[in-house]
């Protein structure tokens, strides 16, 4: 159901990575990583130790100190290469975006009516400008007028056009993308700089890439410990100097930067980066990396019906006369309730009353005027200008309103309207008046797959409920046959809004999907929200994230992704503390052993020598960075499981193996070392 998009990769990604490697070395741009920082102040005080070995009084090993100097610098550019490498792919994505964004001509309609042509860079909010066929949309937008196919390629990587039209929840375009039949009238809903195309840019490039709260916690506790280790290893010297054990300074920094969690602290923000990305590549736009943590940890999610959960091109499939109303009034009616609506649905009426032999001439209303179809009323019609007022509308609103105009309700309507809701489809009721002459039977298609993506969000501990401005019979059977856990009908944007509150009061954290204007306060309210890129502009803009796709199951993407970035994060946490056990006791007997021959009993390595041990440490510390690379951006392996399940899977995988790796590994570089001769 989802693709992933690829994006070609420079061919010198790692050279170009190497390179900033390189340039990361500055302190200023060091000090954002504390953890490394340290490290790059040990290096310094090591490289000044090689070159003058008595700086700090008494003599040195100026080889000893050189070699320490040496890889520490490398553990250095290891972390940074990490860093450089993840954002490798965002760079290669801007540009190519980049391409995408160009000046256009873009011809305005002016206030007079007439035709200006001007740069697509000139245009401002609430301008309006006519596109026709093969023409570039120049800025960002919404159709006021007429219906067009839409290649939107540039941005969405999809090939076939997609249908744009005026009303409802298909009217918005994206400068950049190019009208392939048709002419349509936009208005322009942002200004140079802030278009759609300029924040995915921004986001893929990483220029507003800020640390999540998650990040900066666990970035508190790196320095914490490292702060700890720092006051731990400079009171060792005295320490030493009381039992007559005197520690060359670069074995202490050897002994702070393995102790210190380098591990972690190098590949931490590669992790946050990788995360963005794997996002990026399922097509899913998100406006930050705090949404993508959020959506790891998602409780409940809400989706909208038409358009979310159903293909949403809700078509009218027939007229259903109630009481004594015939077929012909009714086909009338229907049209006549329908001229002025530009939703799909109002225009499917429209056909289906053209199919069953509607005379054109009922069409023409000279002095009537449109009501526009509001989610809050679920109506729409016609004034006519005799002063009838024909609606159309929900069975229970148009219920109301006949009912306040003092009319009765047909006894019929009821059960043919249950009739149309059991069988999944969508009842309009129509009126003239105190009348109610019918039903309009709008037929949705449940999509595929819906079941069974539900179903993985259940193994994964994620409630799901559909919640819908249409009727309950409707809501229950499309429920039902989409295999959503609960469902809400006739929701009002304000009760959207109440359900996602209810659920956050609750201390739950709470995902919506949708795609119409009248989704976008429940879109803003939570936590993780995510438009269909076919919907409105005011969902897009209220909504943390955007489905290129416009395919809302693509949440459990993003849930999966979320739930990896975090369990990396944590893994590697784990991981990078239990090793630094590991190389506190290699180090430290090596350390007094001299001084203290008792303290061999602890050499439970049976490392060959102090200064191979030491070594052998220092080494692993580096280069089990570049090693966990492809695990930090690639992500710890996620299944659907519960939280408490996969804690405990990791904490034996990542702790245990944490302990258990170094002591094999320095063992066999001390080795090397020992068989290479070179301690
Ligand atoms: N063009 C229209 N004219 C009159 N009534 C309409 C029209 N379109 C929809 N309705 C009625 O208004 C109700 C609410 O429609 P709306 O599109 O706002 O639903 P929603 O809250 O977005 O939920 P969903 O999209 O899940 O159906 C519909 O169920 C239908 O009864
Ligand atoms: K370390
Ligand atoms: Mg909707």
């Amino acid at each position: 159901m989802s693709r992933t998009r690829t994006v070609a990769l420079p061919k010198d990604i790692y050279r170009q990575a190497l390179v900033s490697a390189f340039k990361k070395l500055d302190p200023r741009v060091m000090m954002k990583n504390p953890v490394m920082f340290v490290v790059e102040v040990g290096f310094v005080i090591t490289l000044l130790l090689t070159i003058f070995p008595g700086l700090f009084g008494g003599a040195s090993d100026a080889l000893y100190n050189g070699v320490v100097t040496l890889i520490l610098f490398v553990t250095i550019l290891f972390a940074n290469f990490a860093e450089a490498l993840a954002e490798g792919r965002g760079k290669a994505q801007a540009a190519s975006l980049k391409k995408t964004k160009q000046d256009t001509k873009a011809r305005k309609v002016a206030k007079d009516g007439s035709i200006q042509v001007v740069s697509s860079t000139e245009l401002r909010k609430g301008d309006i400008v006519v596109v026709d066929a093969g023409e570039l949309i120049p800025s960002d937008g919404e159709i006021t007028q007429g219906v067009a196919s839409v290649d939107e390629s540039a941005i969405t990587g999809e090939s076939a056009p997609v249908i744009k039209e005026a009303g409802g929840d298909f009217s918005s375009v994206t400068g950049g993308t190019r009208v392939v039949s048709d002419s349509i009238r936009v208005r322009v809903t942002t200004d140079p700089g802030e278009s759609f195309l300029d924040r995915m840019i921004s986001l893929v490039e990483g220029a507003k890439r800020q640390k999540t709260p998650n990040e900066i916690a666990l970035g508190t506790l790196l320095v914490s410990l490292t702060l700890i280790f720092v006051i731990v290893c400079t009171t060792l010297s005295p320490i030493a100097a009381y039992v007559h054990a005197a520690i060359p300074i670069a074995t202490l920094v050897a002994l702070l930067v393995c102790l210190i969690p380098t591990t972690i602290g190098g590949l931490l923000s590669a992790i946050g980066i990788a995360g963005m990305d794997r996002v990026t590549q399922f097509n899913v736009i998100a406006m930050s990396g705090k949404a993508v943590e959020a959506s790891g940890d998602i409780n409940t999610i809400i989706l909208d019906k038409t358009g979310t959960i159903t293909f949403g091109n809700r078509m009218a499939a027939e007229f259903m006369p109630v009481g004594q109303a015939t077929q012909e009034v009714l086909n009338k009616m229907a049209a006549k309730s329908s001229i002025y609506d530009e939703t799909p649905e109002g225009r499917s009426i429209i056909e289906l009353a053209k199919k069953l032999g509607v005379d054109a001439k009922e069409f023409e209303l000279p002095g009537s005027e449109g009501v526009e179809f509001k989610a809050e009323t679920r109506m729409s019609g016609t004034d006519l200008a005799d002063g009838t007022t024909i609606r159309k509308g929900a069975v229970d609103a148009i219920k109301q309103y006949v009912a306040s105009q003092g009319g009765s309700i047909p006894t019929d309507l009821e059960e043919k309207a249950a009739k149309i809701a059991t069988a999944g489809g969508t009842p309009l009721a129509v009126a003239a008046g105190a009348n109610i002459f019918g039903l309009i039977y709008l037929k949705d298609t449940v999509k595929p797959g819906m079941r069974e993506r539900f179903e993985e969000l259940r193994r994964m501990g994620i409630r799901t409920v559909m919640c819908t401005g249409d009727n309950p019979l409707t809501a229950a059977t499309i429920a039902r046959e989409a295999g959503v856990d609960d469902f809400v009908a006739e929701a009002k944007p304000e009760d959207k809004i109440a359900l996602i509150r209810n659920e956050q009061a609750e201390g739950k954290l709470v995902a919506m999907t949708g795609d119409g204007t009248n989704d976008a306060p429940a879109l803003a309210q939570a936590d993780v929200g995510l438009a269909m890129n076919s919907g409105t502009i005011a969902a897009k803009e209220a909504a943390n994230m955007v489905d290129l796709d416009s395919d809302p199951t693509k949440i459990i993407e993003v849930v999966a992704i979320g739930k990896q970035l975090l369990m990396t994060r944590g893994a590697l946490t784990t991981f990078s503390i239990a090793n630094d056990v590991a190389k506190y006791f290699a180090i430290i007997p090596a350390m007094f052993m001299l001084a203290i021959p008792q303290m061999s009993a602890l050499n439970i390595m049976g490392l060959a020598t102090p200064q191979s041990a030491i070594l052998s440490a220092l080494i692993f510390n580096a280069i089990i960075i570049p090693i966990l690379i492809p695990l930090a951006m690639k992500g710890v392996k996620y299944s659907p499981m519960s939280a408490t399940k996969l804690l405990s899977r990791n904490l034996v995988i990542y702790g245990l193996g944490g302990i258990a790796v170094p002591f094999v590994a320095i063992k066999l570089i001390d080795l090397v070392l020992v068989g290479l001769n070179l301690v």
